[in-house]
């Protein structure tokens, strides 16, 4: 495959694949490989992912991978307030693709709660992460076509708080108007500092979003993934 015509800054390293599954299983065997030594020198390890279409075959690769699950603690970036029975629910899909095989001994910290609305359901969600060790060892992202990534959108009113690098919440709730659900996310900070962090794309439409991600560095707000395309991000695309 011809490698994609993309500068990135120094120190963000690239891999293309040719394929969907292959760079899926190349992420798999990073994300596990990085699990398998955090597990050598702490207890437990934190692996946060997030939803949407691209993720699947990552999913499936990782579900299947051998390591000490039960002391893996996965949690999403963010979430749809919606139940999980929902077929726009990211727990619906971790659970069906992830947490299963290997996988199915992990820990699983939900950011859905039983409140109406997330700004509802914060408190708890705030006690369902109060365990979870800071910093996060490995963060999965992905990237929508207007430069968001969890459930950072450039059109949501909490924006501004939810990507000020001096936020004091691990999460906020989203009402980005460009989508059918409220959303929960985990703010920019404990995001920032995960100690491994992958962006997850497929298709030639991710990297012109990229492209112009990358031409305008500083204006983060306009396109929140922005704060990412920093020194350690792994970026892992296929067609
Ligand atoms: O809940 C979500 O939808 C995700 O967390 C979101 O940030 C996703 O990663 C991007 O929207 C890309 O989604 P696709 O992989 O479907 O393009």
């Amino acid at each position: 495959m011809k490698t994609p015509d993309i500068r990135f800054p120094e120190g963000v390293m690239a891999r293309f694949g040719d394929t969907p599954d292959q760079v899926a299983s190349e992420l798999a065997e990073a994300v596990a490989g990085f699990l398998r030594n955090r597990l050598t020198e702490a207890p437990r390890a934190s692996l946060v992912v997030s939803g949407g279409s691209t993720p699947l075959p990552f999913f499936e690769a990782l579900s299947r991978e051998v390591l000490d699950w039960g002391r893996v603690d996965v949690v999403l970036a963010d979430e749809r307030w919606v139940a999980e029975d929902d077929s726009a629910s990211n727990a619906r899909l971790v659970k069906s693709s992830l947490l299963k095989n290997k996988a199915s001994k992990a820990r699983f910290l939900s950011l859905k709660q039983e409140a109406e609305t997330p700004r509802e359901g914060l408190e708890s969600v705030k006690s369902e992460l109060a365990e979870l060790p800071l910093p996060l060892d490995v963060l999965v992202l992905g990237m929508g076509n207007d430069g968001h990534t969890a459930s950072l959108f450039p059109d949501a009113p909490e924006l501004p708080v939810a990507m000020d690098p001096e936020c004091q919440d691990i999460v906020a709730a989203m009402t980005p108007p460009s989508q059918p659900q409220k959303r929960i996310t985990l703010t920019f900070p404990p995001l920032r500092d995960a100690r491994f962090t992958a962006l997850h794309l497929r298709g030639d439409d991710k990297l012109d979003t990229l492209r112009q991600a990358l031409s305008d560095p500083d204006d983060v707000m306009a396109m929140p993934i922005r704060g990412f395309l920093k020194p350690g991000l792994q970026v892992f695309w296929s067609p």
